[in-house]
């Protein structure tokens, strides 16, 4: 029987996570944590003796390191790849570039916690989450999970708020238990999913 393995991981730190800065669709690369963080998921996935038949990332070039990182720890740097920007960040549209903290002295503490992590209130100019989870799924439902049913054992490296879209969906969250999620940068998280696409056990490399 197949294995029904959905990996996916959060890209490591970027240059505008160190900055504090809303990054959105902007495109800055890892910085040295990131590459340690995504060079050290390459070795858990490893430790735990996966590998990997297919890879799924986003146009954008911090998940398309991390997972090149990932690959090559894991000994696959020629796995089959696919790219597309259904799998990118949320678009921060008006916050993209500024300085969270300066967003939370501006806007309030409350505001920018619903911008950043509610369902279904978008920043100005830019996406909720809710907007995210509508290109992102069909993605996922047509490009992703039929390979992972087929038995190919897939990873997707991607961003905070594109994979809480599909964790919402993974595991049934509502708008209230999607508020409380975080994603670590750099962390994997192990699916096994059943034959009807339902989640079968999670496992959590944190630590
Ligand atoms: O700035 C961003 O694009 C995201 C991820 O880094 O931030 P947040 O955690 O605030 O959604």
């Amino acid at each position: 029987m197949s294995e029904r393995l959905l990996v996916l991981v959060r890209h490591g730190q970027s240059e505008w996570n160190l900055k504090n800065l809303f990054t959105g669709w902007k495109d800055p690369d890892l910085t040295e944590q990131g590459v340690s963080e995504a060079k050290e998921a390459g070795r858990k996935l490893k430790a735990h003796g996966l590998t990997f038949d297919v890879a799924f990332t986003s146009e954008l070039t911090r998940a398309q390191h991390t997972l090149k990182l990932i690959l090559d720890e894991l000994g696959q740097p020629g796995l089959p790849t696919s790219r597309n920007l259904a799998l990118n960040e949320r678009d921060y549209g008006d916050l993209s570039g500024l300085n969270k903290d300066d967003a939370r002295a501006k806007w309030g503490e409350e505001q920018v916690h619903v911008w950043r992590r509610s369902y279904d209130v978008p920043p100005p100019g830019g996406e909720s989450l809710k907007d995210t989870l509508a290109r992102a799924l069909p993605y996922y439902v047509q490009e992703i999970l039929p390979g992972v049913l087929r038995g190919q054992r897939t990873l997707v490296a991607a961003h905070g708020n594109s994979l809480r879209a599909l964790i919402m969906v993974l595991e049934k969250l509502t708008p209230e238990g999607i508020l409380k999620r975080e994603l670590a940068t750099g962390v994997p998280i192990i699916y096994r999913l059943k034959a009807d696409s339902t989640v079968e056990s999670k496992l959590d490399l944190a630590g």
